[in-house]
């Protein structure tokens, strides 16, 4: 449904975008991941035709930005970053506005206005001029305002940027009730964000392409993948006895100590090769009779693998 082929966008000398391509299937919710400055609002700006690429194409549903305009513009609703709108327009004339911008009319612009106002839950606030709303009630008219004629495109810029988390958990919620049936790409700092809606991940930095995966392949590549926090109760225990017993597990690489107090001996164990020591490390548990407060194994995270992967760049 999107497909970006070598998308570059200088400004002066400096490149913000660097040739990136990719492509984006309808049902899939791509999160667009990067520190500041790192070209996702002016790819989100190509994709919608705000900005000119220096060069590359942006094709929707086969449509060439550049070439068919309009006809792309109809099928993408986008959501810009801080969400503008007019401050001194109610949602309800701003969302008159959008509909026949968007050219709809009667009938139809009457239920599409009324389906938005119900899907984003405006309605409390609909004659109140814009610049009176509180941050989550403005994001809610700049989501209205993106799908209000129902987009087969949804390009999101940071859309719970400045939300509180329960706004934020609201916001991400709609965004999955119509992930199914849509092509959505959102951008974000925010690591959970990746993890509550998207189902495929783009790091980017510098403008360029760093990794591009489902987040769990993503996890995958962090230290953290597989490894297991285990803490024991301290009662007679040496913690020096426990680390070497620990070690001697054939699949545990390295150990880290997370506490080790009177109460308690706390490790983060690391396994070789990325493996499972789920088990390994449950039998020697049993083996040496501990007793056990806590035992879980991490998925990877997402947060340590951004770092590894945007700063390599930056040096
Ligand atoms: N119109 C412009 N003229 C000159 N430089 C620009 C322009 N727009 C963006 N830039 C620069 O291009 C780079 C990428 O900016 P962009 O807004 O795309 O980053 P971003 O990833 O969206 O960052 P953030 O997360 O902070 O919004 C930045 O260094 C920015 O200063």
């Amino acid at each position: 449904m999107v497909d970006i082929q070598h998308l570059t966008k200088h400004f002066g000398t400096f490149t913000a975008v660097d040739d990136i391509s990719f492509q984006v299937k309808r049902g899939e919710v791509l999160g667009f991941l990067g520190p500041n400055g790192a070209g996702k609002s002016t790819t989100m700006k190509m994709i919608t035709g705000f900005l000119t690429p220096s060069a590359g194409t942006v094709l929707v549903a086969g449509d060439d930005i550049l070439k068919k305009p309009l006809a792309v513009k109809r099928r993408i609703g986008y959501l810009p970053e801080g969400a503008p709108a007019y401050p001194d327009m109610t949602p309800l004339d701003f969302l008159n506005f959008i509909a026949d911008i968007r050219g709809l009319k009667g009938e139809k612009k009457r239920n599409r206005i009324d389906e938005t106002i119900a899907r984003v839950n405006l309605d409390g606030v609909l004659h109140q001029t814009i610049d009176t709303l509180s941050k989550g009630f403005k994001r809610r008219v700049g989501l209205a305002q993106a799908i209000l004629h129902d987009p087969e495109v949804l390009i999101l810029d940071e859309p719970t940027d400045g939300l509180d988390p329960n706004q934020k958990h609201e916001v991400r919620g709609l965004i999955k009730a119509m992930a199914q049936e849509k092509v959505i790409i959102l951008s974000t700092h925010i690591l959970e964000e990746v993890d509550a809606v998207c189902s495929r991940a783009v790091i980017i930095a510098r403008g360029k392409i760093l990794a591009d995966g489902v987040p769990e392949a993503l996890e995958a590549k962090s230290r953290y993948h597989n490894a297991i926090t285990l803490t024991l109760q301290k009662n007679q225990l040496q913690a020096d006895t426990v680390r070497n017993l620990l070690l001697s597990i054939a699949t545990v690489k390295t150990l880290e100590p997370l506490a080790e107090t009177d109460s308690v001996l706390s490790y983060q164990l690391f396994p070789k090769d990325n493996q499972t020591i789920l088990a390994d490390v449950s039998h020697k548990v049993r083996e040496q009779q501990w007793i056990v407060e806590e035992m879980h194994a991490e998925k990877g995270r997402l947060d340590e693998v951004f770092r590894q992967i945007t700063t390599v760049t930056n040096q």
